[in-house]
C-alpha cells in the first residue's frame, strides 16, 4: 500500500488569491493539487480550463497537479492539460466512448491515467483497463460541486477495489473524492483508499497545516 496522500481541491479555495492559496496549502503539508475541470455539460457547473493549470506552472508550482476532468468530449482537454503542466489526467467512462483510447493518449502525452468512477457506476468497467491506469478516483458524491456530503456507499466501493487491486499485485493509487473530512477519513482510510481530495474540509479552515496534519494523523 502506498503512502497517504492529502490532495487539497482548490475549487474551495479562494479563486482572487489561487497561486497564493496552492502555495499555502503546499506549504501546508499537502502533497498534490487537485484540480477539478467542470464543463457545465458532463457536469451542471462550469470552474476553469488549462490556462489556469499553466499560470500555476507558471507562478512556479512543481507539486503534483491531479486533473479529475468532469468534461465531455475529453480529447481536446486531455491534450490541452498536458501541454499545460498536469501530472495525473484522470477521466469519467460515461463521458467517453473510447476508453482504452483515452486512457492511452493521457499515457502517450507524457501523464499518469486515472479513472473516476460515479457512485452508481460499477467496478467492472476496469476490468480490461487496469493495465492503463495509475490511479483509481472514487467519487463519493455525484460530481458537480464541491461541499457535498460523503455517500457512505463509497465505503464499500472501496473496498472492493482495494482487493482488486491487491489481488492483481497492481501499482495503482486509490483515491476518494468528495465530502472527506477529518471526521470521516479514518473509516476511508480503512477501507483502502490511500489517496484524499479534500476541498472544503481543508480550504473552509483558518489554519491549513493543523487539518492537513488532523487528516495525515487519522491515516496511520
Ligand atoms: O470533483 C469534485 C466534485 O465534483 C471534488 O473534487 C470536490 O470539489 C471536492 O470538494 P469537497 O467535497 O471536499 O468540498
Ligand atoms: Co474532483
Amino acid at each position: 500500500m502506498h503512502l497517504p496522500i492529502i490532495a487539497p481541491s482548490i475549487l474551495a479555495a479562494n479563486f482572487a488569491k489561487l497561486g497564493e492559496e496552492t502555495r499555502t496549502v503546499l506549504d501546508a503539508g499537502a502533497e498534490w493539487i487537485h484540480f477539478d475541470v467542470m464543463d457545465n455539460h458532463y457536469v451542471p457547473n462550469l470552474s476553469f480550463g488549462p490556462m489556469i493549470c499553466e499560470a500555476l506552472r507558471k507562478d512556479g508550482i512543481t507539486a503534483p497537479i491531479d486533473v479529475h476532468l468532469m468534461v465531455s468530449p475529453v480529447e481536446n482537454m486531455i491534450q490541452d492539460f498536458a501541454k499545460a503542466g498536469a501530472s495525473l489526467i484522470t477521466i469519467h467512462p460515461e463521458a467517453t466512448i473510447h476508453l482504452d483510447r483515452n486512457l492511452q493518449m493521457i499515457k502517450d502525452l507524457g501523464c499518469q491515467a486515472g479513472i473516476a468512477l460515479n457512485p452508481a457506476t460499477s467496478i467492472d468497467c476496469l476490468d480490461y483497463i487496469m493495465d492503463k491506469l495509475d490511479l483509481i478516483l472514487v467519487m463519493s458524491v455525484n460530481p458537480g460541486f464541491g461541499g457535498q456530503k460523503f455517500l457512505p456507499s463509497a465505503l464499500k466501493k472501496i473496498t472492493d477495489i482495494r482487493r482488486k487491486i491487491n489481488e492483481n499485485n497492481l501499482n495503482i493509487r486509490l483515491s476518494v473524492d468528495g465530502g472527506v473530512t477529518e471526521y470521516n477519513i479514518q473509516s476511508i482510510f480503512k477501507a483502502g483508499a490511500d489517496t484524499f481530495v479534500a476541498g472544503s474540509a481543508i480550504f473552509g479552515k483558518p489554519d491549513y497545516a493543523t487539518i492537513i496534519k488532523t487528516m495525515k494523523d487519522a491515516c496511520r
